[in-house]
Protein backbone atom coordinates (compact mmCIF):
# COMPACT_ATOMS: atom_id res chain seq x y z
CA UNK A 1 0.00 0.00 0.00
CA UNK A 2 0.89 3.75 -0.56
CA UNK A 3 -0.33 6.62 1.85
CA UNK A 4 -0.43 10.64 1.90
CA UNK A 5 -0.81 11.89 5.33
CA UNK A 6 -2.51 15.18 4.82
CA UNK A 7 -1.85 17.63 8.41
CA UNK A 8 -4.37 20.50 9.19
CA UNK A 9 -3.15 22.38 11.55
CA UNK A 10 -6.69 24.40 12.52
CA UNK A 11 -7.68 26.59 15.64
CA UNK A 12 -8.78 24.14 17.67
CA UNK A 13 -7.17 20.75 16.74
CA UNK A 14 -5.16 19.10 14.98
CA UNK A 15 -6.51 16.37 12.43
CA UNK A 16 -4.43 13.65 10.44
CA UNK A 17 -5.99 12.05 7.30
CA UNK A 18 -4.50 8.75 5.99
CA UNK A 19 -5.15 8.88 2.39
CA UNK A 20 -4.89 6.24 -0.28
CA UNK A 21 -3.82 6.38 -3.91
CA UNK A 22 -8.10 6.89 -4.60
CA UNK A 23 -8.65 9.86 -2.54
CA UNK A 24 -9.65 7.48 0.21
CA UNK A 25 -9.38 8.52 4.24
CA UNK A 26 -8.18 5.36 5.57
CA UNK A 27 -7.73 6.47 8.76
CA UNK A 28 -7.76 9.30 10.76
CA UNK A 29 -6.72 10.89 14.39
CA UNK A 30 -7.43 14.51 15.99
CA UNK A 31 -5.82 15.65 19.10
CA UNK A 32 -7.22 19.07 20.33
CA UNK A 33 -5.41 22.12 21.93
CA UNK A 34 -6.00 25.54 24.12
CA UNK A 35 -6.12 29.04 23.02
CA UNK A 36 -4.92 31.17 25.10
CA UNK A 37 -6.91 34.73 25.71
CA UNK A 38 -4.93 36.61 28.31
CA UNK A 39 -6.21 39.94 27.92
CA UNK A 40 -9.57 41.03 25.36
CA UNK A 41 -8.87 40.63 21.94
CA UNK A 42 -5.42 38.86 22.51
CA UNK A 43 -5.35 35.15 20.76
CA UNK A 44 -2.41 32.87 21.19
CA UNK A 45 -0.89 29.28 21.48
CA UNK A 46 2.11 27.40 22.26
CA UNK A 47 3.68 25.84 19.33
CA UNK A 48 5.24 23.34 21.28
CA UNK A 49 0.87 21.71 21.52
CA UNK A 50 0.72 21.48 17.66
CA UNK A 51 4.40 19.47 17.01
CA UNK A 52 2.95 17.25 20.31
CA UNK A 53 -0.46 17.32 18.91
CA UNK A 54 0.17 16.10 15.67
CA UNK A 55 2.74 13.77 16.69
CA UNK A 56 -0.38 11.96 19.29
CA UNK A 57 -2.04 11.59 16.38
CA UNK A 58 0.56 9.98 13.85
CA UNK A 59 1.44 7.88 16.53
CA UNK A 60 -2.30 7.25 16.99
CA UNK A 61 -2.70 6.25 13.09
CA UNK A 62 0.34 4.18 13.39
CA UNK A 63 -0.66 2.18 16.74
CA UNK A 64 -4.37 1.91 16.36
CA UNK A 65 -5.31 2.71 12.85
CA UNK A 66 -2.50 0.10 11.84
CA UNK A 67 -1.09 2.73 9.21
CA UNK A 68 2.36 1.27 8.46
CA UNK A 69 5.23 4.00 8.49
CA UNK A 70 6.85 2.10 5.71
CA UNK A 71 3.74 3.02 3.41
CA UNK A 72 3.16 6.48 4.03
CA UNK A 73 5.40 7.85 1.35
CA UNK A 74 4.47 11.95 1.83
CA UNK A 75 3.48 14.46 3.98
CA UNK A 76 1.62 17.70 3.23
CA UNK A 77 0.24 20.41 5.82
CA UNK A 78 -2.33 22.78 5.53
CA UNK A 79 -2.29 25.63 8.42
CA UNK A 80 -4.46 28.40 10.42
CA UNK A 81 -2.99 31.74 8.82
CA UNK A 82 -1.19 34.48 9.63
CA UNK A 83 0.29 33.33 13.40
CA UNK A 84 3.12 34.84 14.49
CA UNK A 85 6.27 31.90 15.30
CA UNK A 86 9.36 33.76 16.23
CA UNK A 87 12.70 31.43 16.65
CA UNK A 88 15.84 32.71 17.93
CA UNK A 89 19.40 32.29 16.32
CA UNK A 90 19.25 28.39 17.23
CA UNK A 91 15.65 28.13 16.37
CA UNK A 92 14.29 27.76 19.22
CA UNK A 93 10.79 29.80 19.80
CA UNK A 94 10.87 33.07 21.52
CA UNK A 95 7.06 33.92 22.72
CA UNK A 96 4.10 32.05 22.04
CA UNK A 97 2.14 31.99 18.82
CA UNK A 98 0.27 35.33 18.15
CA UNK A 99 -2.72 34.08 16.18
CA UNK A 100 -4.79 35.35 13.42
CA UNK A 101 -7.80 35.82 16.05
CA UNK A 102 -5.40 38.18 18.00
CA UNK A 103 -6.64 41.60 17.20
CA UNK A 104 -4.76 43.75 19.76
CA UNK A 105 -2.45 45.58 16.49
CA UNK A 106 -4.91 48.19 16.01
CA UNK A 107 -2.24 51.00 16.46
CA UNK A 108 -0.07 49.39 14.07
CA UNK A 109 -2.85 48.37 11.42
CA UNK A 110 -2.92 52.37 11.37
CA UNK A 111 0.71 53.29 11.44
CA UNK A 112 1.17 51.03 8.38
CA UNK A 113 -1.59 52.57 6.66
CA UNK A 114 -0.47 56.37 7.79
CA UNK A 115 3.42 55.03 6.14
CA UNK A 116 2.08 53.54 3.15
CA UNK A 117 -1.28 53.80 2.14
CA UNK A 118 -2.13 52.82 -1.12
CA UNK A 119 1.00 51.17 -1.98
CA UNK A 120 1.28 48.83 0.54
CA UNK A 121 -2.46 47.35 -0.41
CA UNK A 122 -0.91 47.67 -4.28
CA UNK A 123 1.98 45.40 -3.61
CA UNK A 124 0.88 43.22 -1.04
CA UNK A 125 -3.32 43.32 -2.42
CA UNK A 126 -4.54 43.48 1.39
CA UNK A 127 -4.55 46.08 3.77
CA UNK A 128 -2.67 45.45 6.76
CA UNK A 129 -5.96 44.18 8.53
CA UNK A 130 -4.86 43.32 12.91
CA UNK A 131 -4.66 39.38 12.18
CA UNK A 132 -1.75 39.66 9.79
CA UNK A 133 1.45 38.50 10.17
CA UNK A 134 2.97 42.22 9.55
CA UNK A 135 1.16 43.97 12.29
CA UNK A 136 2.09 41.46 14.28
CA UNK A 137 5.80 41.60 13.96
CA UNK A 138 5.75 45.58 14.46
CA UNK A 139 3.69 44.92 17.74
CA UNK A 140 6.24 42.77 19.14
CA UNK A 141 9.39 45.16 18.19
CA UNK A 142 7.15 47.91 19.68
CA UNK A 143 6.48 46.11 23.16
CA UNK A 144 8.68 43.47 23.50
CA UNK A 145 11.89 44.99 21.79
CA UNK A 146 14.39 42.33 24.16
CA UNK A 147 12.52 39.19 22.07
CA UNK A 148 12.40 41.00 18.95
CA UNK A 149 16.30 41.64 19.17
CA UNK A 150 16.65 38.08 19.71
CA UNK A 151 14.49 36.83 16.77
CA UNK A 152 16.57 35.59 13.95
CA UNK A 153 13.62 33.98 11.57
CA UNK A 154 9.79 34.41 11.76
CA UNK A 155 7.64 31.40 10.64
CA UNK A 156 3.74 30.48 10.20
CA UNK A 157 1.58 27.96 12.24
CA UNK A 158 2.28 24.77 9.97
CA UNK A 159 6.24 26.33 8.59
CA UNK A 160 6.81 25.48 12.31
CA UNK A 161 5.71 21.99 12.53
CA UNK A 162 7.02 21.40 8.96
CA UNK A 163 10.52 22.79 10.68
CA UNK A 164 10.36 20.33 13.89
CA UNK A 165 9.44 17.55 11.27
CA UNK A 166 12.51 17.90 8.85
CA UNK A 167 14.33 20.29 9.96
CA UNK A 168 14.46 22.82 7.34
CA UNK A 169 12.97 26.21 7.43
CA UNK A 170 10.60 27.92 4.59
CA UNK A 171 7.08 29.22 3.78
CA UNK A 172 4.87 28.38 1.04
CA UNK A 173 3.41 31.63 -1.27
CA UNK A 174 -0.34 30.97 0.00
CA UNK A 175 0.56 31.66 3.12
CA UNK A 176 2.99 34.00 2.78
CA UNK A 177 1.07 36.47 1.39
CA UNK A 178 -1.18 35.81 4.70
CA UNK A 179 1.83 37.59 6.10
CA UNK A 180 1.04 41.06 3.92
CA UNK A 181 4.90 41.18 3.50
CA UNK A 182 4.97 40.04 -0.40
CA UNK A 183 4.84 40.94 -3.69
CA UNK A 184 1.86 38.85 -3.83
CA UNK A 185 2.38 39.17 -8.09
CA UNK A 186 6.02 39.49 -7.87
CA UNK A 187 6.24 36.18 -5.40
CA UNK A 188 9.05 37.41 -3.22
CA UNK A 189 9.45 39.34 0.00
CA UNK A 190 9.15 42.78 -0.27
CA UNK A 191 12.13 44.95 0.46
CA UNK A 192 10.04 48.10 0.49
CA UNK A 193 7.81 46.76 3.10
CA UNK A 194 10.74 44.93 5.07
CA UNK A 195 12.85 48.42 4.87
CA UNK A 196 9.89 50.64 5.74
CA UNK A 197 9.07 49.15 9.06
CA UNK A 198 12.64 47.92 9.88
CA UNK A 199 12.27 44.30 9.45
CA UNK A 200 15.64 42.68 8.39
CA UNK A 201 15.30 40.87 5.10
CA UNK A 202 17.20 37.96 7.05
CA UNK A 203 13.68 36.89 9.04
CA UNK A 204 12.09 36.17 6.04
CA UNK A 205 12.21 32.28 5.29
CA UNK A 206 12.81 30.71 1.79
CA UNK A 207 9.68 31.21 -0.16
CA UNK A 208 8.27 27.89 -1.88
CA UNK A 209 5.39 26.43 -3.90
CA UNK A 210 3.00 24.43 -1.79
CA UNK A 211 4.05 21.07 -3.93
CA UNK A 212 7.23 21.65 -3.99
CA UNK A 213 9.36 18.67 -1.56
CA UNK A 214 11.29 20.11 0.79
CA UNK A 215 13.18 17.29 2.39
CA UNK A 216 12.57 13.47 4.24
CA UNK A 217 11.18 13.05 7.55
CA UNK A 218 14.35 13.73 10.09
CA UNK A 219 15.70 10.97 11.71
CA UNK A 220 15.13 12.53 14.70
CA UNK A 221 11.49 13.42 14.46
CA UNK A 222 11.09 9.92 12.98
CA UNK A 223 12.46 7.82 16.25
CA UNK A 224 10.08 10.55 18.06
CA UNK A 225 6.97 9.77 16.28
CA UNK A 226 7.07 6.36 15.09
CA UNK A 227 7.34 7.67 11.37
CA UNK A 228 9.79 6.47 8.71
CA UNK A 229 12.14 8.52 7.17
CA UNK A 230 11.61 7.52 3.66
CA UNK A 231 8.57 9.65 4.05
CA UNK A 232 8.87 12.73 1.25
CA UNK A 233 7.70 16.12 2.81
CA UNK A 234 6.04 18.67 0.64
CA UNK A 235 5.51 22.48 1.35
CA UNK A 236 1.68 22.64 1.80
CA UNK A 237 -0.36 25.95 1.88
CA UNK A 238 -2.76 28.10 3.86
CA UNK A 239 -5.40 26.15 5.15
CA UNK A 240 -7.82 28.45 3.11
CA UNK A 241 -6.22 27.85 -0.11
CA UNK A 242 -5.85 24.13 0.79
CA UNK A 243 -9.51 23.39 1.67
CA UNK A 244 -10.83 24.96 -1.67
CA UNK A 245 -8.26 22.48 -3.31
CA UNK A 246 -9.76 19.93 -1.82
CA UNK A 247 -13.53 21.20 -2.56
CA UNK A 248 -12.83 20.97 -6.14
CA UNK A 249 -12.81 25.17 -6.16
CA UNK A 250 -10.60 25.29 -9.61
CA UNK A 251 -12.88 27.35 -11.72
CA UNK A 252 -14.50 30.94 -10.97
CA UNK A 253 -18.44 29.94 -11.26
CA UNK A 254 -17.70 28.00 -7.71
CA UNK A 255 -17.85 29.27 -4.27
CA UNK A 256 -16.07 27.87 -0.65
CA UNK A 257 -18.24 28.69 2.11
CA UNK A 258 -16.42 26.97 5.12
CA UNK A 259 -17.47 27.12 8.35
CA UNK A 260 -14.88 26.62 10.95
CA UNK A 261 -14.10 28.14 13.72
CA UNK A 262 -13.73 31.05 11.44
CA UNK A 263 -15.82 31.51 8.28
CA UNK A 264 -14.67 31.89 4.65
CA UNK A 265 -16.19 32.82 1.18
CA UNK A 266 -13.54 32.05 -1.35
CA UNK A 267 -13.28 32.84 -5.03
CA UNK A 268 -10.50 31.14 -7.69
CA UNK A 269 -9.72 34.32 -9.30
CA UNK A 270 -8.89 34.15 -13.24
CA UNK A 271 -8.20 37.10 -12.85
CA UNK A 272 -5.26 38.76 -11.29
CA UNK A 273 -5.94 42.09 -11.79
CA UNK A 274 -8.63 42.33 -10.18
CA UNK A 275 -8.55 45.48 -7.35
CA UNK A 276 -11.29 44.60 -4.16
CA UNK A 277 -9.17 47.45 -2.52
CA UNK A 278 -8.37 45.42 0.56
CA UNK A 279 -12.46 45.33 1.10
CA UNK A 280 -11.40 41.50 0.83
CA UNK A 281 -7.95 39.34 0.82
CA UNK A 282 -6.32 38.24 -2.22
CA UNK A 283 -4.21 36.10 -2.04
CA UNK A 284 -1.54 33.56 -3.82
CA UNK A 285 -3.07 30.15 -4.29
CA UNK A 286 -1.52 26.75 -3.60
CA UNK A 287 -1.74 26.42 -6.82
CA UNK A 288 1.39 27.73 -8.75
CA UNK A 289 0.75 30.70 -10.39
CA UNK A 290 -2.94 30.75 -8.88
CA UNK A 291 -4.56 33.54 -7.09
CA UNK A 292 -7.51 32.90 -5.01
CA UNK A 293 -9.49 36.02 -2.98
CA UNK A 294 -12.36 35.92 0.17
CA UNK A 295 -13.51 37.53 3.13
CA UNK A 296 -13.24 36.07 6.60
CA UNK A 297 -16.17 36.22 9.19
CA UNK A 298 -13.88 36.08 12.32
CA UNK A 299 -16.27 34.24 14.54
CA UNK A 300 -18.18 31.94 12.70
CA UNK A 301 -18.08 28.62 13.89
CA UNK A 302 -16.86 30.15 17.56
CA UNK A 303 -19.59 31.66 17.69
CA UNK A 304 -21.71 29.35 17.64
CA UNK A 305 -19.18 27.01 20.13
CA UNK A 306 -19.41 30.20 23.04
CA UNK A 307 -23.40 30.12 22.60
CA UNK A 308 -23.07 25.95 23.30
CA UNK A 309 -20.18 26.48 25.74
CA UNK A 310 -21.94 29.21 27.68
CA UNK A 311 -25.51 27.49 27.61
CA UNK A 312 -25.41 23.57 26.80
CA UNK A 313 -22.26 22.83 28.45
CA UNK A 314 -23.13 19.31 28.78
CA UNK A 315 -25.03 18.69 25.34
CA UNK A 316 -23.89 16.95 22.09
CA UNK A 317 -23.02 19.29 19.63
CA UNK A 318 -24.93 17.51 16.86
CA UNK A 319 -28.13 17.14 18.97
CA UNK A 320 -27.57 21.04 20.10
CA UNK A 321 -27.46 22.57 16.73
CA UNK A 322 -30.46 19.86 15.36
CA UNK A 323 -32.64 22.09 17.71
CA UNK A 324 -32.50 25.09 14.83
CA UNK A 325 -35.10 23.29 12.89
CA UNK A 326 -37.75 23.48 15.26
CA UNK A 327 -37.61 27.02 14.97
CA UNK A 328 -39.07 28.71 11.89
CA UNK A 329 -37.03 31.08 8.96
CA UNK A 330 -36.18 33.99 11.06
CA UNK A 331 -35.90 32.61 14.14
CA UNK A 332 -39.33 34.12 15.44
CA UNK A 333 -37.66 37.53 14.54
CA UNK A 334 -34.50 37.40 16.43
CA UNK A 335 -31.11 37.98 14.30
CA UNK A 336 -27.76 37.45 15.75
CA UNK A 337 -24.77 39.55 14.18
CA UNK A 338 -21.40 37.49 15.10
CA UNK A 339 -19.17 40.29 15.69
CA UNK A 340 -18.39 38.55 19.00
CA UNK A 341 -14.83 38.81 18.40
CA UNK A 342 -14.22 41.85 16.29
CA UNK A 343 -14.92 41.63 12.11
CA UNK A 344 -12.86 41.25 9.07
CA UNK A 345 -15.18 41.31 6.42
CA UNK A 346 -16.76 43.27 4.78
CA UNK A 347 -16.20 45.83 8.05
CA UNK A 348 -12.97 45.63 8.98
CA UNK A 349 -13.20 46.65 12.58
CA UNK A 350 -11.16 44.89 15.71
CA UNK A 351 -13.75 46.85 17.84
CA UNK A 352 -16.71 45.74 16.44
CA UNK A 353 -19.04 43.52 18.79
CA UNK A 354 -22.01 41.12 18.39
CA UNK A 355 -25.44 41.57 19.22
CA UNK A 356 -29.04 39.62 19.47
CA UNK A 357 -31.82 42.26 17.73
CA UNK A 358 -35.71 41.56 18.54
CA UNK A 359 -35.61 39.26 21.47
CA UNK A 360 -38.88 38.74 22.63
CA UNK A 361 -40.67 37.12 25.55
CA UNK A 362 -41.80 33.95 23.38
CA UNK A 363 -38.62 33.43 22.24
CA UNK A 364 -37.30 29.74 23.12
CA UNK A 365 -33.91 28.81 22.81
CA UNK A 366 -34.05 27.53 19.61
CA UNK A 367 -34.58 30.49 18.34
CA UNK A 368 -31.31 31.83 19.34
CA UNK A 369 -29.76 28.64 17.92
CA UNK A 370 -31.14 29.27 15.00
CA UNK A 371 -30.37 32.87 14.87
CA UNK A 372 -27.00 32.48 15.20
CA UNK A 373 -26.72 29.53 12.60
CA UNK A 374 -28.91 32.44 9.94
CA UNK A 375 -26.80 35.26 11.51
CA UNK A 376 -23.09 33.62 10.28
CA UNK A 377 -24.07 33.00 7.14
CA UNK A 378 -25.80 36.20 6.97
CA UNK A 379 -22.49 37.69 6.91
CA UNK A 380 -21.03 34.97 4.41
CA UNK A 381 -24.27 36.58 2.26
CA UNK A 382 -22.64 40.53 2.90
CA UNK A 383 -19.73 38.94 1.30
CA UNK A 384 -20.91 36.86 -1.32
CA UNK A 385 -22.82 40.33 -2.31
CA UNK A 386 -19.22 41.93 -2.62
CA UNK A 387 -17.87 39.84 -5.32
CA UNK A 388 -21.16 40.33 -7.17
CA UNK A 389 -20.76 43.68 -7.40
CA UNK A 390 -17.49 42.98 -9.18
CA UNK A 391 -19.60 41.12 -11.63
CA UNK A 392 -19.01 37.40 -10.24
CA UNK A 393 -21.61 34.67 -10.42
CA UNK A 394 -21.59 31.82 -9.06
CA UNK A 395 -23.58 28.26 -9.59
CA UNK A 396 -22.51 26.21 -6.72
CA UNK A 397 -21.44 26.84 -3.18
CA UNK A 398 -19.47 23.94 -1.59
CA UNK A 399 -19.38 24.00 2.05
CA UNK A 400 -16.87 22.92 4.20
CA UNK A 401 -15.71 22.59 7.31
CA UNK A 402 -17.54 22.08 11.09
CA UNK A 403 -20.70 23.70 10.08
CA UNK A 404 -21.03 21.23 7.21
CA UNK A 405 -21.80 18.67 9.12
CA UNK A 406 -24.97 20.07 9.64
CA UNK A 407 -28.21 19.63 7.45
CA UNK A 408 -30.33 22.45 8.74
CA UNK A 409 -27.36 25.08 8.45
CA UNK A 410 -26.64 23.50 4.52
CA UNK A 411 -30.75 24.73 3.93
CA UNK A 412 -30.05 28.26 5.87
CA UNK A 413 -27.10 28.07 3.46
CA UNK A 414 -28.87 27.41 -0.12
CA UNK A 415 -31.53 29.64 1.04
CA UNK A 416 -29.48 33.03 2.17
CA UNK A 417 -27.30 32.81 -0.94
CA UNK A 418 -29.91 31.43 -3.25
CA UNK A 419 -27.66 29.15 -4.98
CA UNK A 420 -27.47 25.64 -5.16
CA UNK A 421 -24.83 24.20 -1.86
CA UNK A 422 -22.99 21.33 -2.20
CA UNK A 423 -21.33 19.45 0.56
CA UNK A 424 -18.16 17.01 0.13
CA UNK A 425 -18.69 13.33 0.57
CA UNK A 426 -15.33 13.31 2.71
CA UNK A 427 -16.37 16.19 4.63
CA UNK A 428 -12.27 16.86 4.82
CA UNK A 429 -11.59 20.40 2.85
CA UNK A 430 -8.10 21.27 3.87
CA UNK A 431 -7.19 18.29 5.45
CA UNK A 432 -7.71 16.32 1.88
CA UNK A 433 -6.30 19.51 0.13
CA UNK A 434 -2.90 19.06 1.87
CA UNK A 435 -2.82 14.92 1.08
CA UNK A 436 -3.82 16.28 -2.50
CA UNK A 437 -0.25 18.42 -2.73
CA UNK A 438 1.67 15.43 -1.18
CA UNK A 439 -0.07 13.33 -4.02
CA UNK A 440 0.78 15.60 -6.51
CA UNK A 441 4.46 16.31 -4.85
CA UNK A 442 4.92 12.71 -4.98
CA UNK A 443 3.86 12.66 -8.70
CA UNK A 444 0.93 10.28 -8.46
CA UNK A 445 -0.88 13.32 -10.54
CA UNK A 446 0.32 16.00 -12.71
CA UNK A 447 -1.82 18.35 -11.56
CA UNK A 448 -4.00 19.37 -8.76
CA UNK A 449 -6.85 19.52 -11.19
CA UNK A 450 -6.07 15.84 -12.14
CA UNK A 451 -6.23 14.61 -8.40
CA UNK A 452 -9.36 17.01 -7.75
CA UNK A 453 -10.80 14.55 -10.41
CA UNK A 454 -9.91 11.44 -8.38
CA UNK A 455 -10.11 12.40 -4.82
CA UNK A 456 -13.23 15.25 -4.55
CA UNK A 457 -16.65 13.77 -4.72
CA UNK A 458 -19.62 15.72 -4.07
CA UNK A 459 -22.37 14.75 -1.75
CA UNK A 460 -25.98 16.00 -1.05
CA UNK A 461 -27.19 19.11 -2.89
CA UNK A 462 -29.21 21.53 -0.93
CA UNK A 463 -31.40 23.40 -3.50
CA UNK A 464 -32.68 26.98 -2.65
CA UNK A 465 -36.71 26.73 -1.47
CA UNK A 466 -38.46 29.85 -2.72
CA UNK A 467 -40.40 31.22 -0.03
CA UNK A 468 -37.18 30.96 2.36
CA UNK A 469 -35.33 32.93 0.06
CA UNK A 470 -37.34 35.33 -0.21
CA UNK A 471 -38.04 35.59 3.62
CA UNK A 472 -34.68 35.76 3.96
CA UNK A 473 -34.01 38.23 1.48
CA UNK A 474 -36.39 40.74 3.63
CA UNK A 475 -34.01 39.80 6.82
CA UNK A 476 -30.95 40.40 5.35
CA UNK A 477 -32.24 43.53 4.54
CA UNK A 478 -32.37 44.01 8.42
CA UNK A 479 -29.38 42.27 9.16
CA UNK A 480 -27.16 44.92 6.74
CA UNK A 481 -28.19 48.02 9.02
CA UNK A 482 -27.01 46.09 12.25
CA UNK A 483 -23.22 47.11 11.76
CA UNK A 484 -23.83 50.42 11.17
CA UNK A 485 -26.23 51.27 13.71
CA UNK A 486 -24.42 49.14 16.63
CA UNK A 487 -20.70 50.42 15.77
CA UNK A 488 -20.80 53.51 17.82
CA UNK A 489 -22.56 51.54 20.87
CA UNK A 490 -20.06 48.80 20.54
CA UNK A 491 -17.19 51.13 20.94
CA UNK A 492 -18.15 52.54 24.06
CA UNK A 493 -18.99 49.24 25.49
CA UNK A 494 -15.61 47.66 24.55
CA UNK A 495 -13.76 51.36 25.88
CA UNK A 496 -15.81 51.25 29.23
CA UNK A 497 -13.92 47.53 29.76
CA UNK A 498 -10.61 48.94 28.66
CA UNK A 499 -11.12 51.73 31.22
CA UNK A 500 -11.99 49.00 34.11
N1 LIG B 1 -22.19 18.65 14.43
C1 LIG B 1 -21.96 19.90 14.09
N2 LIG B 1 -22.89 20.63 13.44
C2 LIG B 1 -22.66 21.91 13.09
N3 LIG B 1 -21.52 22.58 13.37
C3 LIG B 1 -20.57 21.90 14.03
C4 LIG B 1 -20.72 20.55 14.42
N4 LIG B 1 -19.58 20.16 15.04
C5 LIG B 1 -18.76 21.25 15.03
N5 LIG B 1 -19.35 22.29 14.42
C6 LIG B 1 -18.80 23.64 14.22
O1 LIG B 1 -17.60 23.49 13.47
C7 LIG B 1 -16.57 24.31 14.02
C8 LIG B 1 -15.22 23.61 13.88
O2 LIG B 1 -14.97 23.41 12.53
P1 LIG B 1 -13.54 22.95 12.00
O3 LIG B 1 -13.64 23.01 10.52
O4 LIG B 1 -13.21 21.64 12.63
O5 LIG B 1 -12.67 24.12 12.64
P2 LIG B 1 -11.13 24.55 12.77
O6 LIG B 1 -10.40 23.95 11.59
O7 LIG B 1 -11.22 26.03 12.76
O8 LIG B 1 -10.61 24.05 14.08
C9 LIG B 1 -16.94 24.52 15.47
O9 LIG B 1 -16.58 25.85 15.84
C10 LIG B 1 -18.44 24.27 15.53
O10 LIG B 1 -19.16 25.47 15.69
O1 LIG C 1 -7.46 34.16 9.30
C1 LIG C 1 -7.91 33.33 8.55
C2 LIG C 1 -7.85 33.52 7.08
O2 LIG C 1 -7.38 34.77 6.68
C3 LIG C 1 -8.50 32.06 9.13
O3 LIG C 1 -9.26 31.37 8.20
C4 LIG C 1 -7.41 31.20 9.69
O4 LIG C 1 -6.67 30.68 8.61
C5 LIG C 1 -7.91 30.11 10.63
O5 LIG C 1 -8.86 29.28 10.15
P1 LIG C 1 -9.72 28.17 10.95
O6 LIG C 1 -8.89 27.63 12.06
O7 LIG C 1 -10.98 28.80 11.37
O8 LIG C 1 -9.98 27.12 9.88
Amino acid sequence: MSYVLGVDLGTSAVKVSAVDRHGKIVAQESYAYDLHQPAPGYSEQNPEDWVSGTTVAIVRLILNDHIRSEDIDGISYSGQMHGLVLLDENNQVLRPAILWNDTRTSEQRTEIMRAMGDDFVNITRNEPLEGFTLPKLLWVKEHEPDIFNQATTFLLPKDYLRYRMTGKLGMDYSDASGTVMIDVIGHQWSEVICDRFGIPRSMCPPLLESVDYVGNISTSYAAFSGLDNHTKVFAGGADNACGAIGAGILKSNMVLSSIGTSGVVLKFEDDPTVNYHGQLQFENHAIPNAYYSMGVTLAAGYSLNWFKKTFAPDEDFSDFVSTASSAPVGSHGLLFAPYIVGERAPYADADIRGSFIGLDGTQKRSDFVRAILEGIVFSFRDILDLFKEQGSQFDTAVSIGGGAKSAVWLQIQADIFNTKVVSLKNEQGPGMGAAMLAAVGLGWFDTLADCAKEFVHFDKVYRPITENVRNYQKLHEIYRQIYGKTADLSHQLLNFRRDL
